[in-house]
């Protein structure tokens, strides 16, 4: 919380007291913290044996700081760069502009602080429960990078519900908050500039589930799966996910799976 760069901007000189507040805590939607079993391959190359292993898995992002400045920067860009209605939320901000370089800046630090934010929650429980962690896997999913493109020429690769896979770097895959999520292996599929999905991803809207599911059909559902859920509603029951083998198997040429991920408790927002 003490990185300059919160001294940079008006904007960010103004948000600094609510990120230290929120500092930690993973907020509403579909950001969970879970515990739940992990299997690691054998040959998974991590230095660890194959076998099972205790997880705690958290997805969540950058809070009240990352929204604010989306939407501060957002507004510029559709000011400043006018396209017809239907594309309005492509609006993009030049780099070498002044809201450009600030947008950057602001976006890094969201990246940062929303890293900082799973840390917390992960010193908290593991600290509290008396336990050390052997093995972190960290990835930030709706980002953007600055990258060598296939040339060598810079470019920013904007990750929207997908996740770097460079070769051999390591990520997460969940799938919902009662089937596998999966650690990978980046296979660095240049045709897919150095990325795979972050997650499973949505097959029905919110509303949807809402009106075709009942609570006590999730509640029977986590119960057959083992699965206990502390907070959640229906729109974030696993119905409401593409089937997680479906997407691995469609993904096999961007990374190599080393290991998965089961949920046995899962604690999200109230629904
Ligand atoms: N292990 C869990 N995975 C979940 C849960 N709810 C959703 N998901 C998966 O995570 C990604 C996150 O995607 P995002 O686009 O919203 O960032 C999603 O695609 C699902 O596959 C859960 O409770 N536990
Ligand atoms: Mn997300």
């Amino acid at each position: 919380m003490d990185s300059p760069v919160f001294s940079e901007t008006p904007l960010l000189k103004q948000l600094h007291g609510k990120a230290v507040q929120q500092l930690g805590t993973s907020g509403s939607g579909n950001h969970f913290v879970e515990f739940g079993s992990v299997r690691l391959y054998e040959g998974n190359e991590l230095g660890y044996p194959g076998g099972e292993y205790l997880g705690l898995l958290s997805h969540s992002g950058s809070r009240g700081l990352g929204a604010t400045v989306a939407r501060h920067y957002t507004d510029l860009a559709q000011k400043d760069c006018l396209l017809p209605k239907h594309v309005q939320h492509l609006a993009w901000l030049d780099m070498n502009s002044d809201a450009g370089r600030e947008y950057w800046l602001s976006m890094n630090l969201a990246g940062d602080y929303a890293k900082a934010c799973h840390d917390q929650i992960h010193y908290h429980l593991s600290h509290y429960l008396g336990l050390d962690s052997i093995l972190t896997v960290e990835n930030h999913h709706n980002f953007a990078w600055r990258e060598k493109g296939p040339n060598g020429e810079e470019v920013i690769v904007h990750r929207k519900g997908a996740t770097p896979a460079a070769k051999g770097e390591l990520g997460i895959i969940p799938g919902s908050m009662a089937t596998n999520g999966y650690i990978v292996r980046g296979k660095g599929e240049a045709s897919s500039l150095n990325s795979a999905s972050h997650g499973a991803g949505r097959k029905m809207s919110r509303s949807k589930v809402k009106n075709c599911y009942t609570k006590s059909a999730l509640n029977k559902y986590l119960s057959q799966e083992r699965v206990t859920l502390i907070g959640g509603g229906v729109d974030e029951a696993p119905i409401a996910y593409k089937n997680i083998d479906e997407v691995m198997a469609s993904q096999k040429e961007l990374v190599d799976i080393i290991g998965e991920f089961k949920p046995m408790m899962v604690r999200m927002d109230k629904g």
